[in-house]
């Protein structure tokens, strides 16, 4: 018999609703069993994979820090499938550039450096058309349909700090800061039981990037 698996998404603070929504839509199509909010260590506990949303990553790092759960947080990335969309992805990586002044915590697994607002401000948010070979398994047949990506004040992968970490969306050239854009900007990867994504997919109504990541985490999680 397949296994199921109950998902959580962090909900300290940012974009957790629009997670739970996407997640919630597909519950009759993938195995998931649950899908909850997580703002304790318990909750933490109880679930077998994790959405880490879009927001502030600072603000998410000090709300879990003052909850206590920074360190389960630290202990559950290693381990099991989590997802970090755009401050998520800055959580999980193990270098962020163009940080605070005095740095940030990091939970410092993912094998990348990030840099943070490479695209600019609220006021420079875009969508952008692409489509990604890797989501054709997530897309009941069809072949290279467009995915609608959408950036806030997004992060982009600076560069790759381990050979593991696979490639798996990268921008056409000229989007975002010149330094790092020669060969087209890094905007999702993936490194063992994680995934790392710049845009936010759960602000469209395609949850094909959700499907994509309860199939990784089922591969993950399953046991026969
Ligand atoms: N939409 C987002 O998650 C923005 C991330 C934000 N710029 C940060 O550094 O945390």
């Amino acid at each position: 018999m397949t296994k199921t698996i109950r998902i959580g998404v962090l909900a300290l603070q940012g974009a957790f609703i629009e997670h739970i929504h996407a997640l919630n839509s597909l519950r009759n199509i993938e195995h998931i069993s649950n899908v909850i909010e997580v703002r304790t260590k318990e909750e933490l506990a109880s679930v077998d994979a994790l959405i880490i949303p879009g927001g502030e990553s600072t603000t998410i790092a000090l709300v879990a820090e003052r909850s206590g759960m920074l360190d389960d947080l630290r202990a559950f990335v290693q381990t099991k499938p989590t997802w970090g969309t755009c401050a998520g992805l800055i959580l999980l990586s193990k270098n962020a550039i163009h940080t605070k002044k005095g740095g940030q915590q990091l939970l410092n697994v993912l094998p990348v450096t990030v840099y943070r607002n490479q695209f600019g401000r609220q006021v420079d948010s875009f969508t952008i058309k692409l489509s990604s070979p890797c989501l054709d398994a997530v897309s009941d047949g069809s072949t290279n349909v467009p995915f609608e990506y959408v950036f806030i004040r997004a992060p982009a992968i600076a560069s790759i700090d381990d050979p593991e970490v696979e490639s798996l969306v990268s921008l056409p050239p000229g989007h975002g800061h010149t330094e790092i854009t020669e060969n087209g900007v890094l905007v999702a990867v993936k490194y063992r039981n994680l995934l790392g994504t710049s845009f936010h997919p759960e602000l469209t109504t395609d949850n094909r990037w959700h499907r994509y990541f309860v199939r990784m985490a089922l591969g993950e999680t399953a046991q026969s």
